[in-house]
């Protein structure tokens, strides 16, 4: 098992080395994709082999670094003609042109575009190539690095919250959370957003039930209640099924005791659980000034159902996912995948028998995809909702936890770059 989504070699800083897990083989098969090129970037995010706002910037980043590696190749520059090599403001012009495409791969996740705002700045500013590249490794290092310290913080923030929440309702009992989509190593640099908080409550709790845990988890007793998580729900998260694909695998992976559960399920869920359920906990692709949230299809009507019953619902990212360009959800564009994304179902094939893989004549486990509905009925497929800001009780951050005044809305000035 890797949770490991990107491999950044950086070791020689002349010869850097890029590989993504191609999560569209997981949870059977662990397989990393080299990244040489913008093109090799493009293609791994827009088919999903790499996934998740965070990740998305960073190997959109890490592509651009790659290609210019390559451009400083003399072997390469001989062989390709979309460079015209003759002066850098051609170059630059060139490569202006390749960061659109690079833009393009996934619209909505805002931190792609925030990434290449930075790497654009670099180009205007860098009088020739060894210059931008230098600043583009400098940044994609800075991203990497702030990346996983803003997501422990920002796990520990929001966990510490919660704990604090129900300790001053006077609930001191075990309790569980929901989640939607794939919120953690794999969607990040480690650790992950929503799921990050869901590894510090499972800290807390280690620590507050003296637990041995497994020895890998520093357990870190968040506050001086008594209440602590003791089950996740993973939530299915169809039609591309990061929830159980990805955020089962990663809690199998850290041993935190989970029940994945059908995205039809929730009402039923919360109602029959037999832990009380207390928050849910989900990612962002975009958070626009008012905190309207563009978040995995699905993530509307889970905090819907929160209203219903009460639950705390929480919106969990770095301040790279903010937008404070935009104003309302209205003016998020929200992505549509392609029809067959939906009528295909896409996975390792499974022995019946066995309940095991079934693997190749080389021991590989073998790949499928089954169709669910007719070739001709047309589908819509989109990838994210727009969760109102109304049914958000608290944006959670690293650099703390954003909850609404007084008239029923979020002041995120302080978030914005
Ligand atoms: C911290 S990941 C943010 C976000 O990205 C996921 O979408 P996708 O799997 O399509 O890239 C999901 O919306 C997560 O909440």
């Amino acid at each position: 098992m890797s949770l490991e989504a990107i491999q950044f070699d950086r070791s020689h800083r002349d010869n850097i080395s890029v590989r993504v897990l191609d999560q569209l083989l997981l949870p059977y098969t662990t397989k990393y994709v080299p990244i040489y090129t913008i093109d090799d970037g493009y293609t791994v995010i827009n088919t999903m082999q790499v996934r998740g706002a965070p990740a998305i910037a960073i190997v959109g980043a890490l592509a651009v670094l790659m290609e210019i590696q390559l451009l400083q190749n003399d072997g390469f520059a001989k062989t390709q003609t979309f460079y015209d090599f003759s002066s850098f403001d051609l170059i630059r012009s060139a490569l202006s042109q390749r960061l659109d495409f690079l833009l393009s791969s996934r619209p909505t996740a805002v931190n792609l575009s925030n990434a290449l705002c930075e790497i654009r700045a670099l180009l205007a500013q860098s009088g020739d190539l060894a210059a931008f590249g230098n600043g583009v490794y400098d940044f994609v290092c800075r991203l990497i690095d702030e990346d996983l310290s803003n997501n422990v913080k920002m796990g520990d923030n929001g966990a510490a919250f919660l704990l604090d929440a129900l300790q001053q309702e006077g609930f001191d009992k075990d309790f569980a959370v929901l989640t939607i989509c794939n919120t953690g190593s794999l969607a990040t640099s480690g650790y992950g957003t929503a799921l990050g908080v869901v590894r510090s409550l499972w800290n807390d709790s280690l620590a507050k039930s003296q637990a041995s845990g497994d020895g890998s988890v520093k357990k870190r007793k968040l506050n001086q209640g008594r209440a602590k998580m003791v089950r996740v729900y993973p939530l299915e998260t169809r039609p591309y099924n990061q929830g159980a694909r990805l955020t089962a695998y990663e809690l199998v992976h850290d041993k935190i005791p989970a029940t994945l559960i059908p995205d039809s399920s929730i009402a039923y869920r919360i109602a029959t659980s037999p832990v009380p359920i207390k928050a849910a906990f989900v990612g962002a692709d975009r958070i626009v000034r008012n905190g309207d949230t563009a978040n995995k299809i699905g993530t509307y009507q889970l905090a819907l159902v929160c209203k219903h019953f009460g639950i705390k619902f929480f919106v969990t990212a770095p301040k790279t996912t903010i937008d404070s360009k935009t104003e309302t959800g209205a003016g998020i564009v929200v992505e549509e995948r392609k029809p067959n994304e939906f009528k295909h179902v896409s996975g390792t094939l499974i022995d019946i028998q066995t309940g095991s893989p079934r693997v190749d004549d080389k021991g590989k486990p073998v790949s499928a995809s089954v169709g669910v509905a007719p070739s001709e009925i047309d589908v819509w497929n989109p990838a994210f909702d727009i969760t109102p800001h109304e049914l958000i009780d608290g944006i959670v951050t690293e650099d703390g936890v954003f909850t609404k005044n007084v008239n029923g809305g979020f002041d995120l000035s302080n978030l914005f770059a």
